[in-house]
């Protein structure tokens, strides 16, 4: 198996350049560096390396948008093998997932291979969209679009206050956000939901940097998490916010559903800011569709985790 080190050394202001410094100065394998010069680049670099002959470890240094993209590459391409370090603000790839820290975990992993095939799903809107994490219209969509806009995340960051970008973001739009009414299509049932702040189709627990949105989505097992937040007031909200840190807003049944399934149809009432695993997707069509395609890229897990 050969081993590739792929690092956006922009990630994180600077943080996942320390990560590729501190792994390079003590990894005993032999292994090759590629550095990401801007957007895409991760994706290209992966559809390069898969032209080599058997397994290809390529160790994913940076943030979620990073991942995202070698992901991207990794879903066409059966020898890649996808290992990732933190080296972003928000990591929630690395919560979800499994994620190295050190070049020892690499090593452990060369004498003990712990390899798992992992879903992604599709968004159909006027173009497709891959995604690991999550897509999501509504509100929370709104506070990632406002938040990779704002130039205080990169001057909060610099002084590791990333998740304080959130929060004051999260605090201005949760007061300002005019919510919306979905349908919702999947298997076969149709369900009517008003007055809706947040729509978010969930792989995994996480997001916006530790959020744990979808406490019980899985991600091996062909299904997602559609979580629906409806119906109370701006005030109410802001406080559910406060317990997604920690999962218990699926406590507030008459806000808060969760739906699991294969695939949603969602039709909205009007234009929604979305984003697919942080990044913007733009404003929702009328119909958007989300798709599962199960065990889709191979995934190496951290043995020590
Ligand atoms: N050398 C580079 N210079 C600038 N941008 C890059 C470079 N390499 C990759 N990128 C782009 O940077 C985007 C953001 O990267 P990433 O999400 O990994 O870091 P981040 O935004 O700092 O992390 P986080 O989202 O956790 O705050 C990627 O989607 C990619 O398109």
């Amino acid at each position: 198996m050969m081993l590739h080190i792929i690092v956006n050394e922009r990630a994180g202001n600077g943080r996942a350049k320390q990560v590729v410094a501190s792994v390079i100065a003590t990894l005993k394998s032999p292994y090759e560096l590629h550095q990401t010069t801007g957007p895409c680049h991760a994706t290209a670099l992966i559809d390069k390396i898969s032209q080599n002959e058997g397994d290809q470890l390529c160790i994913v240094i940076g943030g979620d948008g990073t991942i995202h993209e070698a992901i991207q590459g990794a879903v066409h391409h059966s020898n890649i093998i996808i290992g990732v370090m933190n080296g972003g603000s928000g990591n929630d790839f690395g919560r979800g997932f499994s994620a190295f820290k050190t070049a020892a975990e690499i090593e452990a992993f060369f004498s003990n291979p712990v390899i798992t095939e992992e879903d992604t799903g599709v968004l159909f809107t006027d173009s497709q969209h891959i995604f690991m994490n999550n897509i999501g219209y509504g509100v929370d969509a709104k506070i990632v679009y406002e938040v990779n806009k704002t130039p205080l995340k990169n001057w909060l960051n610099r002084m590791n206050l990333g998740r304080l970008t959130y929060i004051i973001i999260l605090i201005k739009e949760v007061m300002t956000f005019k919510p919306f009414d979905v349908v919702v299509e999947y298997e076969t049932k149709r369900k009517i939901y008003k007055n809706v702040w947040i729509t978010t189709i969930s792989n995994q627990p996480f997001i916006g940097g530790g959020m744990k949105i979808s406490p019980y989505s899985r991600t091996d097992d062909g299904r997602f998490e559609l979580t629906i937040v409806e119906n109370l007031s701006r005030l109410k909200l802001l406080f559910l916010f406060a317990t997604i840190f920690k999962g218990k807003h699926v406590n507030f049944k008459k806000h808060v559903s969760q739906i699991s399934a294969e695939a949603f149809t969602i039709h909205y009432s009007g234009p929604i800011q979305g984003h697919a695993d942080g990044e913007d997707v733009g404003l929702s069509k009328e119909v958007i569709t989300i798709k599962m395609q199960p065990k889709s890229f191979r995934l190496a897990r951290n043995p020590l985790d």
